[in-house]
Formats: structure tokens, sequence, C-alpha cells
């Protein structure tokens, strides 16, 4: 077996069709090449490079990736903002190439807030969300001025308004639930009634929290905003959504005489995580969508609302490539186990939502015969899994460098310190050079938050 094989696609614009019409799902950064001495290279410089450089486990963006998707939602939406949401993977540079594509931001805590604030993003560009937002978070998000404060139930109005100072009004908009289930996972489905966000449409909740923000003088209703979920293949579950939603918007109009200028649907949108994954195509979206809302506004003669889209996983995810290096190989129980230096500290996705990735060597060519392998990570649980009966190349050995495509979101965002691991580092990659990020998260760095007796 060739150990190097060729990325799945070549160069392409995120969100573009394959040749059969189907959305096209690239697993791998456009990118992603062989490198010349074998193996693969990404944004121009070999992978093997940057393990060596920045040791390993690390985690490579392509900045050129996340640009190119950034652009490719704010081509297909030029009427509507485009709302990265931090949540997926936040540092001072993602900030930075965010604000200069033009979009808004996404935070959901006084950190995310605070770094955005420090890199310079603009706080009217700015939207805090939160279920459960701390005192902390509120005054943070007042003092620094961010457009718009997403309120997530009713027993928040008052409390907000309270904080708001007097003459000031604060921006906000109403997060309703519009009884569509959809997203990946049973934890990631936040469409339906019954979980913890927002307040549902269906039985007249939402209408209620309408009325008392609407006598909140400090409050300045913008409009509604849904989230249904994550990792959302089709566009059926949003259809619904503004199917709920419009005729909701309709009845707050004939009630109280009050149209809202904005509507924010959320992100959600999937991404390929192995080869022949479906995905959103912007553009696809932006019609369907677009049109649908058109269509019921148009039925219950209300204006079209400015719309906004909050995009996480779909422009950090596949800017992204793990590397790790193979610590062991063994065959127990008829299985044979490649064991890496990371795992479910730096990416408990697999363990939380049973996700299975694809790997592929990255540092070297073999000519040896392939082996179905079971990539593991180093943790003590046996949960801990990243690629399930892939094949690798029969020689693989301890000291390879195996990449995995599709890192970028939700990995390190929400790793762990784990046995004391220490989160890796991120390097960007682009024009053929790669630059530290975020620097690897030393045995120092966690040892010195234990502070003894
Ligand atoms: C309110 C809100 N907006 C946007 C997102 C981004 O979701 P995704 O990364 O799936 O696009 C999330 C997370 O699911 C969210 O909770
Ligand atoms: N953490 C989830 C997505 C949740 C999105 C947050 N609202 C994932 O890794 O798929």
């Amino acid at each position: 077996m060739a150990m190097s094989t060729a990325p799945a696609s070549p160069a392409r614009p995120p969100g573009s069709s394959g040749p059969s019409g189907a959305p096209a799902a690239p697993v791998w950064p456009a990118s992603a090449r062989e490198a010349p001495g074998g193996g693969l290279a990404v944004g121009g410089v070999p992978l093997a490079e940057i393990a060596d450089r920045f040791g390993t486990p690390v985690y490579v963006m392509d900045e050129d990736e996340v640009r190119a998707r950034a652009r490719a939602w704010r081509t297909a939406l030029p009427g509507a903002d485009v709302a990265y949401a931090g949540k997926a993977f936040l540092s001072r540079s993602m900030i930075r190439w965010i604000e200069e594509e033009g979009l808004c931001l996404d935070v959901c805590s006084a950190g995310e807030l605070e770094l955005a604030a420090h890199s310079g993003f603009p706080a009217e560009r700015i939207v805090l969300h939160g279920n459960a937002k701390s005192p902390q978070d509120v005054r943070a998000a007042l003092r620094l001025g961010v457009g718009r404060i997403v309120i997530d139930g009713t027993g928040e109005i008052a409390r907000l308004a309270a904080l708001v100072p007097p003459g000031a009004r604060q921006r906000v908009l109403l997060r309703v639930v519009p009884g569509v289930s959809a997203g990946a996972h049973a934890a990631v489905r936040t469409g339906v009634e019954g979980q913890k966000f927002g307040v549902p449409v269906a039985g007249g909740e939402a209408e209620e929290a309408v009325e008392r923000l609407l006598g909140q003088p400090r409050l300045e209703l913008a409009g509604l905003h849904c989230h249904l979920g994550s990792q959302i293949a089709g566009l059926g579950p949003y259809v619904t959504a503004v199917r709920r939603i419009v005729p909701l918007l309709a009845r707050v109009r004939d009630r109280h005489g009050v149209t809202f200028p904005e509507l924010d649907l959320g992100g959600g949108f999937a991404i390929a995580y192995r080869e022949g994954d479906p995905a959103v195509d912007p553009r696809t979206y932006a019609e369907r969508i677009g049109s649908e809302l058109a269509l019921q506004c148009d039925r219950f003669g209300l204006p079209r609302p400015r719309l906004t889209v909050e995009p996480g996983r779909w422009i950090a995810g596949p800017a992204g490539v793990a590397l790790y290096r193979v610590l062991s190989v063994k065959t127990t129980g008829g299985r044979t186990f490649a064991a890496v230096d990371g795992g479910m500290s730096d990416n408990p996705r697999p363990a939380l939502y049973g996700v299975r990735y694809t790997v592929r060597p990255a540092g070297r060519t073999s000519a040896a015969p392939g082996r179905t392998m079971t990539v593991v990570g180093r943790h003590c649980e046996a949960g801990d899994v990243l690629a399930e009966d892939v094949e690798l190349p029969g020689d693989l050995r301890p000291g390879d460098v195996l990449a995995v495509p599709a890192s970028g979101a939700y990995h390190l965002s929400m790793a762990s310190a784990y046995n004391l691991v220490g989160r890796p580092p991120v390097a960007a990659v682009s024009g053929g050079r790669a630059r530290l990020l975020v620097r690897r998260e030393t045995l120092d760095d966690l040892r010195s938050r234990d502070v003894g007796e």
C-alpha cells in the first residue's frame, strides 16, 4: 500500500458542488497536497515539518481555508449578517481573520467576550448567548457595548433590564424554540421543547416573553433568534423553523403593532468528517431559506427581516488538521491498535457523541500492504478511540505521524486536562509558512494551578 493516499479532492472553493450535484464534502483543506518527499502538506507546509517543529500532538489551522469558508457565507448571503460561533474555536488570530472577513462574532461567556474585545473585535458586531449568563458575563457585555444580547428565558428579562444604566438601551433578541428536532446527536439538539435553551413557540410562552420585553424601556427587542442544533446535514429543519417563526412574528404584529427588523436563525451546518459525508452548501441554504422566508413574510404581509446566521463548525472544522505521533502498535484479541500521543483530552467528540474520524499517515510513504487498524488515544478509557477499522500501512510504527482532518471545531475548545497531559499547541499555515498561534500547555502550567494546602 502506498502510505500517502492523495487527499480526497483537488482544490475547489468550499461550499461548491461535486460533479453529481450533491453537496461537496471535502474532508481535507483545499490546500492539501502530497508533500514533495512523501506525506501530506497543508497550506504549502509539509505536515511532518510541523510535527517536528512544534511537537505532537499539534493542531494545524489553514488560515486561507478559514477565510475562504467565512467568505463563502458572506458571498452566499450578501444582505445578511454572518456571526462566527466562537465556541467552535477561538484564538486571537482566529478573531482577527473573522473580523477582517467582515463577519460578526457569537460568544457565550465573559471569557470569549473579553478575548474578542482585547483582540480589537468591534463590540457592536458581537452577539452574547447563554442559557445561564453570569452577572460577570452580563456586566462585561454591557461595559464593552455588545451589539446584541440573546435572551434565553423569561426570568432573564427583568434581571438584564435592571443592569442596563439609566438612559441606555440594550439591543436584544429573544431565543425561541420552534419544536424542530435536528442535529447529529441528542446532546446537540436544541430546537425541541424539553431541553434547556430558549422559550417554546408552541403554547404561547414565546409570545408572553415578547410582551414582557416590549414593556422594558431599557431593552430594545430587535427580533427573534433560534438555533436548532449542530451538525445538521439537511435544510428541511430550517425551512420548518421559518414556517413556525414567521406566523409568530405575524401574531406579534397583530397584537402589538410591532415588526422586528432582524431574524437570527443560528448555525448548525454540517461538515464532512469522513469521505462521502454530506455537508451544507451555503448557496443552497441561501436560496432555500431565503425564498422560504420571502414566501412566508409575503404570506403574512410582513417586511423581510435582516437575516443572521451563526456558523461555527462549518468555518473552523474543515480548516483544522490534528497531528499525532504513533506511540505503539499492538495486536490483541484479533485487532490491531495504533495508539497515538493524544486522544480524548484534545478531542472529546468520539467519547461524547460516538463520532469516528478518518486518519492518514502524514509523514512518509510506504510500499507495505495495508492493514486494518483502530486508532486509539493514550487515555485511561477503552472509549478513547479516534478512528475504527481504518486501512493503514502494515509497517506503521512508533514515531510515524498521523493526520486527522476536520479537527478545527470543538476539539481544542472542549479539550480537558485529563491525565494531565497538557493541551496541544495550534499552528497556522498559509503560503508555505507555519507560525505558532497558541502554545502548548506545559506541565508547569498544570502544576502551577495546584496551590497545595
Ligand atoms: C446559539 C448558537 N449559535 C451557533 C452555534 C454554532 O453551531 P455550529 O458550530 O454547529 O454551526 C451554536 C452551537 O451549536 C449555538 O449554540
Ligand atoms: N460540541 C458539539 C457541538 C455543540 C455546539 C454548541 N452549541 C460538537 O462537538 O459536535
